[in-house]
């Protein structure tokens, strides 16, 4: 069933990676590209603000779905899509997207300034959509408004309080210009409202990511929506 502590330690443990400019591909670091006004915030983030509930009108188009991890870098959206890779009743393969852009070359340029990539998104849409279609993927990335509505059939939004997302920038050494940003990011809940502007609400969940037990029992909540997706979907005959 689930993961011993041991093996999630592991797991968190097993990080320790250097700054990568993978991640910096950062919408809080770059130049400004259309982020979203600061509309007022929304309630309390304590918690899980919505039931995590199956779509009621799925489409049939895929045997698995397509799962988008997104909140502020550091808030553990590798991690999750990890454990969740691992977990998961169905094959889901798991998008960095930030690796794709930087892998697949689908940027425009590189802003030294900033240590940031521009994201040719056109590019990297085109790349994406034939997966997006046939199901079966998790797309972790900070960024998540630029996937059309039609994508995911579920948006997971990872929270952290800020001092102890600061701490976990800080050990990756960010340069603490990009700490502040990140920080600040997630205090006004940037990430949140990219995805509330952009998906139904039945779809959208908002999850806490500070400590390994609510790692696991978010994938553990995760691999149930998944079930019940799949029972929905009925993929047994496909
Ligand atoms: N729920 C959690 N409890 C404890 N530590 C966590 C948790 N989630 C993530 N971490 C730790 O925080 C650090 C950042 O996690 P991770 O790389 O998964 O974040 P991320 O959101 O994918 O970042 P980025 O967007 O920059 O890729 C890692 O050291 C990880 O082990």
């Amino acid at each position: 069933m689930g993961k011993s502590s041991e093996e999630l330690d592991q797991t968190l443990k097993g990080d320790g990676r250097q700054p990568d400019v993978a991640h910096d591909i950062s919408p809080f670091m770059a130049p400004p590209r259309g982020s979203p006004a600061l509309r007022s915030a929304p309630s309390s983030i304590a918690g899980v603000s919505r039931p995590l509930l199956p779509p009621s009108m799925p489409p049939a188009r895929a045997r698995a779905p397509v799962v988008v991890l997104t909140g502020t870098p550091g808030t553990g959206k590798t991690t999750h899509a990890q454990l969740l890779q691992q977990a998961s009743p169905v094959p889901l393969q798991h998008i960095n997207v930030g690796d794709w852009v930087k892998d697949k070359g689908l940027y425009q340029d590189y802003d030294d300034e900033w240590q940031s990539y521009t994201v040719d998104e056109d590019k990297l849409l085109d790349e994406l959509e034939p997966l997006a279609a046939a199901g079966g993927i998790i797309l972790d990335w900070h960024t998540s408004d630029i996937f059309p509505e039609r994508w995911p059939d579920l948006v997971v939004v990872l929270r952290c309080d800020h001092s102890k997302l600061w701490d976990r920038l800080e050990k990756r050494g960010y340069p603490l210009k990009k700490i502040q940003e990140n920080n600040e990011a997630e205090i006004m809940e940037v990430v949140l409202d990219e995805v509330r502007s952009s998906y139904p609400p039945e779809i959208v969940v908002e999850l806490q990511s500070e400590t390994t037990d609510d790692l696991e029992a978010n994938v553990a909540r995760i691999v149930q929506w998944i079930e019940a997706w799949r029972e929905d979907h009925d993929t047994s005959d496909q």
